[in-house]
C-alpha cells in the first residue's frame, strides 16, 4: 500500500538530493503514533534496552561521554506492533531506489531512549569504509516536546547548520556518509525509532 503519492515522493527525493537531508512532519498518523509509543513503553518497562556503544567488534566501547542513549534492536518478524512502520520504511526504500537510483535492499532499526541529561556528540553514521549504511532514518515519538526540552538533532550541512526539534511524527532522512550530526543534551526523556537503509549487493553476505 502506498501511503504517499508519487509526486510527493518526487519532491522529497529532490530535497534529499539537494540538501543531503529531508525532514517531513506528520509522516505517520496519530493512531500509528499511539501504537508505536505504547509498544515502546511496554519494552521500556520490560527493561529490554541496552546502553548503546560506538563502533563494532573489537572497537566496541561504552562511552557515555560520546553517547548516552539506550537501544533495543528491532526485528520485523517479532515486533509486529510496528508492522505499519516497517511498511512505511519499505515504501521509502522503493521510492529511493526508483528516483535516486540507489540499490537499497534492507534496513536495520532500533528503538532509542535518551534519558534526561544524555546526548550524542557530533558524528557520521557511516563509521567505517565497509559500512553499508546509505540513508539514516529517525522517526520521533515525543508527543509533548516543547521548546526548552532540548534533545534537538543538529545537522552540519555543506554550507549551513540545521537544528531539528524531535517532535512526534516527524521523520528525518539523511545521507549516512555525508551529514555529520549530533543530538543535543535532552532535558526530558526522548524517544525515537532510528535506523539505516542499507546497500546490500546481491550474493554478498559477509565481509571478511
Ligand atoms: O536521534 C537522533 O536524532 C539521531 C540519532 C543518531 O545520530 C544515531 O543514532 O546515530
Ligand atoms: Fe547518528
Amino acid at each position: 500500500m502506498a501511503y504517499y503519492q508519487e509526486g510527493i515522493w518526487i519532491d522529497w527525493v529532490d530535497a534529499l538530493s539537494e540538501e543531503n537531508c529531508l525532514v517531513v512532519d506528520d509522516f505517520i498518523t496519530d493512531h500509528e503514533l499511539s501504537i508505536f509509543l505504547d509498544y515502546f513503553q511496554e519494552n521500556l518497562k520490560e527493561d529490554d534496552f541496552k546502553k548503546a556503544g560506538i563502533g563494532t567488534g573489537s572497537d566496541f566501547q561504552l562511552k557515555s561521554q560520546v553517547r548516552g542513549d539506550y537501544i533495543r534492536w528491532l526485528n520485523r518478524e517479532q515486533d509486529i506492533a510496528l508492522a505499519d512502520f516497517f511498511e512505511r520504511v519499505d515504501e521509502a526504500i522503493a521510492r529511493f531506489n526508483r528516483y535516486c537510483f540507489l540499490s537499497l535492499s534492507g534496513s536495520e532499526f532500533h528503538m532509542a531512549h535518551y534519558p534526561k541529561g544524555t546526548f550524542y556528540k557530533r558524528h557520521l553514521d557511516q563509521f567505517n569504509q565497509r559500512s553499508n549504511r546509505l540513508i539514516s532514518v529517525i522517526l520521533y515519538l515525543n508527543k509533548d516536546w516543547k521548546s526548552g526540552d532540548g534533545g534537538e538533532l543538529k545537522l552540519y550541512l555543506d554550507d549551513h547548520e540545521k537544528t531539528v526539534a524531535p517532535i512526534a511524527k516527524r521523520i528525518v532522512f539523511m545521507r549516512s556518509d555525508q551529514v555529520e550530526h549530533e543530538v543535543l543534551e535532552t532535558h526530558v526523556d526522548r524517544y525515537s525509532l532510528t535506523g539505516w537503509l542499507l546497500y546490500q549487493p546481491p550474493g554478498l553476505t559477509f565481509l571478511a
